[in-house]
């Protein structure tokens, strides 16, 4: 057998420390598969002394990931610190300048500086692999790069943050509170270290920007993603979506359209008959549609040590079997760009929950203002009859372009008797 895969693992936490011990646990399966043993020479974190509960006693310990990265003795370092900037980049640059591979699980840093630290990489013969980045276990990059490679991809969507989906089943399973939830999914290991870039829909549209340029073969748009998130979901949401046939889900959404590249994050109801909707807890789903394959889905948990640490593992693999593709499946420069559009161009139908007084006149308000926007409601119904007090009004709207939605609510916000912004959430017929 040749000479051991050597690596040096930058970061300890959830997936470092499921990296080192799926490793271990499957050293003989690992180094049969890929033709070489690989051996953790060098670690790094910030707490030496912590008890991680995995063995590190292999490896010399740095304090320092960026001195790791440049003089360890390892062929690739593992980078699984977090964050887009500071010390995260620092060290993956210094690994790319030492001339290492770099496997990541950073979609933050990819969705920022991607094309860029694919270009370094390629100047120095190395590679940038980052299969853990979008959805956990869910070998989507490969898919896109490799086994669907054939294809023009029309669209690429799915539930891309384990932490948001997690939430959102439990408060429709258990009717319990959005924080409640959310501290059990950052106590499972699934949450960013600031749970707000799951729950605001910025860790979905990190990893939307990542798919939508492999399978678009345009540079990585982070700027270009419209992101919303779950926080203005309610139990109440969830509900009327049930009874109207729908489940919530937080999907992100690259799609081909007739001005651009449209990429999306928000939350979407879905018909309870699709296969998307019965994606619950902390699991993911990416479906691709392309000319020719048609529609392909691809399901498995999108967090958490295992998940995660299998993605990192087969980067490694890939390395170790001397496999390696550019970062976004073609050379850095051979990326072309191409037109981004807005969400104001998007068409679809739409949910609407408003608040408001009970009193007569407010749904003749309602209906003139979605007259003079051109909106056609396709149901209303209001839940409760208490004269003067606060009740949900629900409507849903047929097909209509989102900046005439958009000016409909802007209207229907103004009526005294609305208490609260609207609620408005795109149903997908997807
Ligand atoms: N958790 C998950 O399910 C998933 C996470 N990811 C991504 O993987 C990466 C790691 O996430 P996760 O494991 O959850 O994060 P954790 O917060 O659990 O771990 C981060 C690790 O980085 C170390 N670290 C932080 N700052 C420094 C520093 N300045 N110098 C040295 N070490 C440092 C920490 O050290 P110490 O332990 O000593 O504090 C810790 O070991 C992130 O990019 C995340 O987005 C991707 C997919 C899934
Ligand atoms: N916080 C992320 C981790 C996996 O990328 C999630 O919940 O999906």
């Amino acid at each position: 057998m040749s000479a051991p895969l050597r690596i040096a693992i930058a970061g300890l936490g959830t997936v470092g420390v499921g990296t080192v011990r799926l490793l271990a646990e499957h050293a003989p399966t690992v180094a049969a598969r890929c033709g070489r043993p690989i051996e953790i020479v060098a670690v790094s974190a910030r707490d030496r002394l912590r008890n991680r509960g995995c063995d590190v006693s292999m490896a010399t310990w740095y304090d320092d990931p960026v001195t790791m990265a440049r003089e360890a003795d390892a062929d690739v370092v593992v980078e699984l610190i977090g964050g887009s900037d500071g010390v995260a980049r620092d060290t993956v640059l210094a690994a790319i300048g030492a001339g290492r591979h770099v496997v990541t699980a950073n979609k933050a840093l990819l969705a920022i500086h991607g094309v860029d630290l694919a270009r370094a990489a390629e100047a120095q013969s190395v590679h940038l692999a980052y299969e853990a980045a979008v959805a956990g276990g869910i070998p989507i990059v490969k898919a896109l790069r490799e086994g669907l490679a054939g294809n023009q991809v029309r669209r690429v969507y799915g539930i891309l943050n384990g932490t948001c989906n997690y939430i959102l089943t439990a408060m429709g399973e258990t009717g319990r509170d959005f924080e409640d939830v959310l501290g059990e999914a950052q106590h499972l290991g699934y949450a960013e270290a600031d749970p707000s870039f799951d729950v605001d829909g910025i860790d979905t549209g990190h990893k939307l920007a990542l798919l939508a340029s492999v399978a678009f073969g345009r540079p990585v748009d982070f700027g270009a993603v419209y992101m919303e998130g779950i926080r203005r979901i309610t139990a109440m949401d969830i509900t009327f979506a049930e009874e109207l046939g729908y489940r919530i889900k937080l999907l992100g959404v690259a799609e081909e359209t007739e001005h651009g590249i449209l990429q999306r994050v928000h939350p979407c109801m879905v018909s309870q008959g699709r296969p998307i909707a019965a994606v619950d807890g902390v699991f993911n789903a990416v479906v691709v549609e392309g000319d020719y394959v048609d529609r392909s889905m691809l399901e498995g948990r999108g967090a958490g040590a295992g998940p995660t640490a299998s993605a990192v593992v087969a980067d490694l693999m890939d390395l170790a079997a001397g496999r390696g593709a550019p970062t976004f499946g073609v050379p850095a420069d051979r990326l072309v760009g191409s037109p981004a559009a807005t969400i104001d161009t998007h068409v679809g139908a739409y949910y609407v929950r408003l608040m408001v007084v009970d009193r007569p006149g407010v749904f003749a308000d309602i209906a003139t203002a979605l007259r003079d926007a051109q909106v056609s409601m396709e149901s209303i119904l209001q839940r409760g009859h208490d004269p003067g007090e606060t009740v949900p009004v629900v409507m849903t709207f047929h097909r209509t372009v989102e900046a005439a939605a958009k000016r409909a609510l802007e209207r229907i916000a103004r009526i005294d008797a609305v208490v609260e912004p609207p609620c408005m959430i795109r149903i997908e017929a997807f």
